[in-house]
């Protein structure tokens, strides 16, 4: 737009502030106004949106005011006569630190005026002080050494006396630095204002009255960028300070022209504190001027009407004309994310919600899959196993660690000791804690399962509900955990006296107590291998021997000195049924006796340090080596004649513990079903619908679905699909109803 245009402009302008009111112009201008001021409005939301969805693509943003000045220029001034309102902090120590972006909405039909920060999610603040307080506290943020930061606090005003606008303001030029500034803060604001005055933003270059135009930071730097003030309005502020004649020189300026011109301001006349009501404030500004026929000239604009008039008629002036570029920015902005929409999700429409109950659902499923496969048998299995290593434990302590084991075989039935032995092992058994025991054993099967689904994708994103899962599970466990090990004990409770066993439970015990003592003599070959192999066949024979060369030498050391009478010769080998275990795995040894005889005489003579781990790691071997052998034994006892019934059952202790746990299982199981399982597997997925689902916020929802590093990308390119798509069609009605203006401007000028 031209000066010629522009004088139109100032002569509505001024006609408008004359009278106060409305003003003369016809209907049709005020229909066209109606639909500028429609095109602002929707291009700001357009913008609004925009920035949701795009901050970085410049190609789609639209303009805004930026407002430039010197300190004490007159800045704050300008944007509170314009809002209405003191709203921005006020102080000496460096108020203005961030860029704050503020959107004026026009809500013509609204009763209240009020603000809101959307970042921060304060809204409806409709006392303009508290507003002030928030955006000094917002500045204040930024330390001192700080001085200056580029992150911008976002504010919105409505109401229904301010026009659509967007205006940044952003801190004073610094003329003369003063003692407590940090030198580089002149050069931070410089930076900072120069990233605002980039194209297409409009520039409110305001430089007071009382100050020679030559000397204004604002126009030096406008000018910088936009030489000849083709998107710069200056603004003259402080015109009371100078005479009429002078503020006149001033606003017709041909010395620093700009295209779009000047607008002179009073905003404190000589002597007032300040205004503070949109209506008086409009009025006493304007009054200055209306009451000096001086500037009541075609080319001078001023006052505050001028200036909103002129604001908006710019800004939407320079909206229409980036109209048609944001229209292809955004149209070829879509198609890229419809592209990528339909390559990388095959424009499946995902929300969190649904995200969210598919989650549930998997969750679920998983659950049903395992308490499907955990039913009756399952769970008894799982007891039978703990009990038979309780039996092994048992057993080991009042049977293979007993020194005289290898005697068990031909004692068991005649020596007293050894009978008593086994009705010792089945009170152990059974007088254990069974009921805690077996139920603690399936709570811990259902959590350990549970963990487990939550150690897997998808769940592996949502660590907190993964927490929740487990906690509300242990505690739906926790409440029927206390009755179902009473049953349990109840039930067992005659096996602890007495325990009846037919021919089958006898074999089936006995087969189970075999394969238990075979799986355990494996377990034990496999530990013995792995010391093998770690510290090699070799080095641990050595180490063995000479671990029993020292033992040996301890009880010799321990026995009384008498005459040794010579062995006779068949004394020198016991026989199998007196061997201790030690011997008896010692003969296990013979071959390689004589390899390493050479070795262990050389390591007696002379005696070293032998390493530690190695004595450790032997002595294990040493342990493991008499286990063995001693199960070896065990298990041809099983399967031996000895143990071809029940009635010898003294002689075959493991068999009969078989028996009783089958029946300890039996009788657990039961109520552990009952009580614990059925109950909890009921529970489950409703607790999992309640507490996962149901008592989510909408805004918890997303959160849980953005945990999801996959859907989150797919949510917010879905996200910007949508905001482009209603932006497109919002810019699709603009370009129509721009197209229409335009052509009634023709018909009319016709
Ligand atoms: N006489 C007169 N004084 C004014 C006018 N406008 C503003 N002032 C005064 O000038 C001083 C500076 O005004 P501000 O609006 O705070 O200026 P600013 O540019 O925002 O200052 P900084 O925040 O320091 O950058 C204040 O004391 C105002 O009261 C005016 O039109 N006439």
């Amino acid at each position: 737009m031209g000066l010629e245009d522009n004088s139109n402009i100032s002569s509505s302008a001024y006609s408008y502030g004359k009278n106060g009111k409305g003003g003369n112009n016809s209907t049709s201008l005020n229909s066209n106004q109606d639909d500028f001021m429609m095109l602002t409005k929707q291009l700001i939301e357009v913008r609004n949106i925009l920035k949701t969805v795009n901050q970085n693509c410049s190609a789609l943003q639209l303009p805004s005011i930026v407002v430039i000045g010197s300190q004490s220029s007159g800045k704050s001034s300008v944007l509170e006569a314009i809002v209405g309102h003191e709203f921005l902090p006020k102080g000496n120590n460096m108020v203005t630190r961030r860029p704050i972006e503020l959107t004026l909405v026009h809500t013509p039909n609204a009763e209240e005026e009020y603000g809101e920060f959307p970042e921060i999610g304060i809204n409806n603040v409709t006392d303009f002080t508290q507003i002030q307080r928030t955006l000094s506290d917002l500045n204040m943020s930024v330390s001192e050494s700080e001085c200056i930061s580029t992150d911008p606090i976002e504010l919105k005003i409505y109401s229904p006396t301010v026009p659509d606008l967007t205006l940044i303001d952003l801190p004073g030029y610094i003329q003369v630095i003063n003692r407590k500034q940090p030198p580089i803060l002149k050069r931070k604001i410089v930076e900072l204002c120069d990233r605002y005055i980039v194209e297409p933003n409009i520039i409110l270059a305001i430089s007071s009255a009382d100050v020679d135009l030559a000397n204004s930071e604002a126009l030096t730097h406008s000018r910088k960028v936009d030489p000849y003030g083709k998107r710069t309005i200056g603004v003259i502020t402080k015109m009371d300070l100078v005479d009429p004649e002078k503020g006149v020189d001033l606003l017709i300026n041909n010395d620093y022209p700009l295209e779009l011109g000047y607008v002179g301001m009073v905003c404190k006349p000589p002597g007032k504190s300040g205004f503070s009501r949109q209506l008086s404030l409009t009025q006493k500004s304007d009054q200055y001027f209306r009451s000096n026929p001086i500037f009541h000239q075609p080319d001078v604009q001023v006052g505050l009407t001028a200036l909103k008039k002129r604001l908006t008629t710019i800004l939407e002036e320079n909206m229409g004309q980036n109209l048609y570029g944001i229209v292809d920015a955004v149209q070829n902005e879509l198609e890229e994310v419809r592209y990528q929409y339909k390559v990388q999700y095959n424009d499946r429409h995902i929300t969190a919600e649904s995200y969210t109950a598919d989650i549930m659902d998997t969750l679920k499923h998983q659950f049903k899959e395992f308490s499907n496969n955990f039913g009756k048998a399952e769970v008894r299995e799982e007891i039978q196993n703990m009990l038979e290593e309780k039996i092994m434990e048992i057993c080991k302590e009042l049977y293979y660690d007993d020194p005289k084991v290898a005697a068990f075989p031909s004692l068991c039935l005649k020596d007293l000791v050894w009978k008593s032995k086994v009705d010792m092992s089945s009170a152990a058994l059974t007088k254990s804690g069974i009921g805690r025991a077996t139920t603690q054993l399936v709570v811990d099967i259902v959590l350990d399962e549970l963990r487990e689904i939550a150690s897997k994708e998808p769940f592996t994103y949502h660590e907190s509900t993964c927490d929740k899962i487990i906690d509300f599970s242990s505690k739906l466990l926790k409440k029927k955990f206390h009755t179902t090990v009473d049953q349990v004990e109840n039930t067992i409770k005659p096996l602890k006296f007495e325990v009846e066993c037919t021919d089958l439970e006898w074999e089936r015990g006995k087969e189970r107590a075999i394969n238990l003592v075979d799986r355990h003599i494996q377990e034990s070959q496999k530990k013995l291998q792995d010391i093998r192999s770690q510290v090699g066949r070799r080095k641990l024979r050595t180490a063995v021997k000479y671990l029993r060369h020292q033992n040996q030498k301890k009880i010799n050391s321990h026995k009384p000195v008498t005459p040794t009478p010579t062995p006779k010769k068949e004394e020198t080998k016991p026989s199998d049924e007196t061997l201790i275990p030690e011997q008896l795995s010692t003969s296990l040894d013979n071959l390689e006796e004589e390899e390493e005889a050479q070795i262990l005489k050389k390591e007696m003579t002379k005696p070293r340090q032998y390493n530690p781990i190695l004595i450790e790691k032997a002595k294990e071997a040493m342990e493991l080596r008499k286990e063995i052998a001693v199960l070896k034994g065990r298990a041809a006892a099983l399967r031996s004649r000895q143990c071809s019934g029940s009635n010898g059952k003294s002689c075959c202790p493991e068999a009969f513990l078989s028996v009783i746990s089958q029946k300890l299982a039996n009788s657990a199981v039961m109520f552990i079903q009952i009580e614990l399982l059925n109950e909890f597997m009921f529970q489950f997925p409703r607790e999992v619908d309640n507490k996962l689902y149901y008592d989510l916020s909408r805004e918890q929802v997303n959160q849980f679905a953005c945990e999801n590093p996959t859907i989150r990308r797919h949510i917010e390119l879905q996200k910007r699909k949508d905001a482009l798509e209603l932006v497109m069609d919002k810019l699709v009605y603009l370009v129509r109803r721009q197209n229409e203006l335009i052509r009634r401007k023709e018909l009319n000028s016709k």
